[in-house]
Formats: structure tokens, C-alpha cells, sequence
């Protein structure tokens, strides 16, 4: 049995992270997502709470054939013990997932296994990318898996969104 970790902010979670969640149910049997930045929200670059992005995770995975454990992670101040402090907050795992350079370098230090995926259609696979089609009314359905559109309806996240982005001071 073996576990994995893949820690993102997914904001809001899309099409791409998807398709590194399938490559990586070719290696594990279970999966922690961590949901990073899970103390922030209503931002542009975080717009939405860490339930909100579990809730999203939870239901664009509920046909998939690997057990998944979401976990929220806070940021720290400090880079050097954040491993640990993933460690403390996460079931014990054998190999970390991510293409975040920092993410790889901190692990990597603290000496566990980390792999990489390539990047799927990253042009517009990007939250990014996604978060500015939202603000401009743009076709941002197309970017993320059926659920997550839902998931946004019903919290009434572009008027959200285009709320937070209209104001000086949540810009981000
Ligand atoms: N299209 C993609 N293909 C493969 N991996 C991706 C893709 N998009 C994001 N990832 C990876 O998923 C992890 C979590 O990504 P994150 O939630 O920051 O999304 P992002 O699309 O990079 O968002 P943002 O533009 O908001 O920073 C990171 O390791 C990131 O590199
Ligand atoms: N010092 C820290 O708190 C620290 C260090 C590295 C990554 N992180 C977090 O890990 C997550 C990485 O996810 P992304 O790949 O989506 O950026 C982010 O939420 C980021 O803030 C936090």
C-alpha cells in the first residue's frame, strides 16, 4: 500500500489538476491533497475558502477509484520548517507530488521523494488563467472539470470574484 501527497491552492481547482491527479492514481493507492494557503481567502489570487476548494476536490473526484484525504495547510512565515509543519497537519505519506519549484526544493532538503508531472495544456490549464476569465466573463467552464462549475454557482463566486477584483484593497 503506498500513499501520496499533493499539496496545490487550487483556486479554484482545474482541468490540470485533474489530469496530474490521474497520472498520480497510476502510483498510489491513496491520495492527500493538500490544500495550501488554507488560512486565506477572499483575494484575487485566493479567492476561495479552503472548504470551498475541498468541497470542489471532493465532488470533480467522487467517480474516481482512489481513496483521498483532503488536508488544509496554513502558510508559515518561514520556508525552512514547512516541511515539518505538512508533516504534523498530514497522514504519513511515501512520495510528494508537485511542479512547484519551491515546493520540490523544500522536500527534496528535507530528503523525501518528490516527483514531478508534465504540465497538461499549461496555456490555459493555469488558475491564473482561469481566475481572469472569471473577472472578464469569460469561458472559464471549459478550464475545470463539471463539478466545480456547480460548486461555484452555488456559492456565487464570480459575483464574488468580480467583486473582490473591482476593490483596491484585496487585490492581489
Ligand atoms: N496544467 C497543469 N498541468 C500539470 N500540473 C499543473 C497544472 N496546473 C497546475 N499544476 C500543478 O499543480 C500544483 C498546484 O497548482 P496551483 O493550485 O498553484 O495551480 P496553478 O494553476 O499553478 O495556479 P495559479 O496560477 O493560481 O498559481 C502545482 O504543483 C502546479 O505546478
Ligand atoms: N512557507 C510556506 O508557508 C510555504 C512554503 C512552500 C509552499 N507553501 C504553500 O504550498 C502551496 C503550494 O501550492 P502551489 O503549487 O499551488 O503554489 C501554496 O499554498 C504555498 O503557499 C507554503
Amino acid at each position: 500500500m503506498s500513499r501520496g501527497f499533493y499539496i496545490g491552492r487550487f483556486q479554484p481547482f482545474h482541468n490540470g489538476h485533474l489530469s496530474m491527479i490521474e497520472q498520480i492514481a497510476e502510483d498510489v493507492d491513496e491520495l492527500v491533497l493538500g490544500i495550501g494557503s488554507a488560512d486565506d481567502s477572499h483575494t484575487v489570487r485566493n479567492p476561495f475558502t479552503a472548504g470551498e476548494r475541498i468541497m470542489m476536490i471532493t465532488k470533480s473526484l467522487v467517480e474516481f477509484d482512489l481513496v483521498t484525504y483532503a488536508v488544509p495547510i496554513e502558510d508559515l512565515e518561514r520556508n525552512s520548517v514547512w516541511v515539518s509543519h505538512v508533516q504534523s497537519m498530514s497522514p504519513d505519506f511515501d512520495v510528494a507530488y508537485s511542479n512547484n519549484p519551491l515546493v520540490i526544493q523544500l522536500f527534496r532538503e528535507a530528503g523525501i521523494e518528490i516527483r514531478q508531472s508534465p504540465m497538461f495544456n499549461r496555456e490555459v490549464l493555469e488558475g491564473t488563467e482561469v481566475r481572469e476569465r472569471m473577472i472578464n466573463d469569460g469561458d472559464w467552464e471549459t478550464l475545470v472539470p463539471e463539478a466545480v462549475v456547480g460548486v461555484v454557482d452555488e456559492m456565487n463566486g464570480i459575483e464574488r470574484l468580480q467583486m473582490i477584483s473591482d476593490s483596491d484593497s484585496n487585490g492581489a
